[in-house]
């Protein structure tokens, strides 16, 4: 029998049992998240199969943000807001409110998940917890809300399509653009419940935040999560996170004869930075062949890239400079913490000087609620993970999805720009935890 994926191994070690791709499992929950939309939806579930005295399958390890809605955009939004707040005080659960951050960026920067774990969210993207090493999903509200009572989970064990990087990536391309390029390829539907798997040199001198980004947006191509196998890197950074000594179980590295359904192969030099056009991110496309595009709006923020490292490198380039005087441009820090280390470290000086509009922690402009709603005709450059008709506003809007670096330089002359024509820097982990009070 060939050996297992890193999919089959998380789940195995999860069910307790010899968990194969296509088997069914049921699987411990070590930890469950909702935020503002998903949660009133999941506690209704939750209230109805426990009764009147339901207790939390973990209190310790359920997590509800209020991230989407955030500060409330209305009388809806904010009983909302008052529903999360309730029920998370009434059983125990740690919940963050407004202005705190996205879900996947407060769970991962607060150590609630950590490699072998498996995390569920009422989230399409809680992919992104893979990028530690967890194997990290989304799931509907009535199944979280099911969760919430059991701790448990069924799973179909799905079939892993690798991808693998070797090489160095060029000066100005990111694993922004190595997700668009990936997805471009296969398509948004080419890793329909199966696990992408991400590994070769390239991705193994990713630092954390870049990891989290393929992880993300695995679910863009379908993906039922995106995994990096978690190494020393992951160990270091969670142990800086959480302030515990952590051990990598190494069970968590797929093994050489894994069975893949398909194995695709990249050269990192190769690649460019790439762009994914309207109205789907699987129209990825080389920059160069939008480059000159007019835009309205630059939005850096979101799940994806709303890190720290994400603005420094925007801010880098905007250094001294104004944005054009055609575009607005948007930032929107993933998380309180980021919001914090942009004051601290002047980016949100830097920012501001060159003409950004910088709002509180969340998803902000993302799926079109509010704090940069776009309207007919406008066109954005965004560094979100979606670009549906209508996504962040106006069905006669469209989105374009780059890197950070790439919404940068384009910020500079208002029009899609290759961002090897500006000087661009790459961080490492560390970049965030040496600025911490
Ligand atoms: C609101 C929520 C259910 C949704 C998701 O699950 O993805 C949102 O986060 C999004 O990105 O569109
Ligand atoms: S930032 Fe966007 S993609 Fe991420 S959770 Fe919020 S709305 Fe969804």
């Amino acid at each position: 029998m060939s050996g297992k994926t890193l999919a089959e191994k998380l789940l195995s070690a999860k069910s307790g049992t010899d968990a194969r791709a296509g088997d069914y499992v049921e699987a411990d929950v070590d930890v469950a998240m909702a935020h503002d939309i998903t949660g009133p939806l999941a506690f209704r579930t939750f209230d109805e199969v426990t009764g009147d005295d339901g207790e939390l399958f973990a209190p310790d390890r359920t997590v509800f943000t209020i991230d989407h809605h955030a500060p409330a955009d209305g009388v809806q939004a904010a009983n909302n807001h008052n529903a999360v707040r309730e029920f998370a005080a009434k059983h125990g659960a740690h919940q963050f409110d407004v202005g705190d951050g996205i879900c996947h960026a407060v769970l991962v920067e607060e150590g609630f998940v950590g490699p072998g774990d498996l995390v569920i969210g009422a989230d399409s993207h809680s992919t992104t917890y893979g990028g530690i090493g967890a194997f990290g999903t989304g799931v509907g509200s009535t199944d979280l809300g099911t969760a919430l009572a059991t701790g448990e989970l069924w799973f179909r064990v799905p079939k892993t399509l690798r991808f693998e990087v070797d090489g160095d990536l060029q000066d100005g391309v990111y694993a922004k653009d190595l997700i668009l390029r990936f997805i471009g390829d296969v398509g948004f539907d080419g890793c329909t419940y199966m696990a992408a798997e991400y590994a070769g040199s390239t991705i193994e001198s990713l630092p954390i935040h870049e990891r989290l980004v393929l992880s993300n947006m695995a679910i863009e191509m379908g993906g039922k999560t995106g995994l990096v196998a978690p190494d020393e890197r992951a160990e270091s950074y969670l142990e800086r996170q959480t302030g515990n000594e952590v051990d990598l179980a190494d069970a968590f590295v797929s093994d050489d004869d894994a069975d893949y359904e398909a194995v695709h192969s990249y050269d990192a030099a190769a690649l460019a930075p790439q762009v994914s056009k309207p109205s789907n991110p699987e129209n990825a496309v080389d920059v160069t062949e939008v480059a000159g595009t007019e835009v309205d709006q630059l939005f850096v923020g979101t799940c994806t890239n709303g890190r720290y490292e994400d603005i420094k490198i925007v801010a880098d380039i905007l250094a001294g400079e104004t944005i054009a005087p055609n575009v607005r441009m948007v930032v929107v820090p993933a998380s309180k913490s980021v919001y914090q280390h942009m004051l601290g470290t002047g980016v949100f000086q830097t920012l501001t000087d060159a003409g950004a509009v910088i709002q509180s922690a969340g998803c902000g402009p993302c799926a079109g609620y509010h704090q940069g709603v776009l309207g007919d005709g406008d066109v954005c450059l965004a560094t979100a993970n979606r670009n549906f008709p209508g996504r962040e506003g106006s069905m006669e809007s469209s989105v374009y999805l780059s890197s950070p670096a790439t919404v940068g330089a384009s910020a500079l002359y208002g029009e899609i720009t290759d961002p090897r024509e500006v000087e661009t820097k790459r961080y490492d982990d560390t970049v965030f935890a040496e600025v911490l009070p």
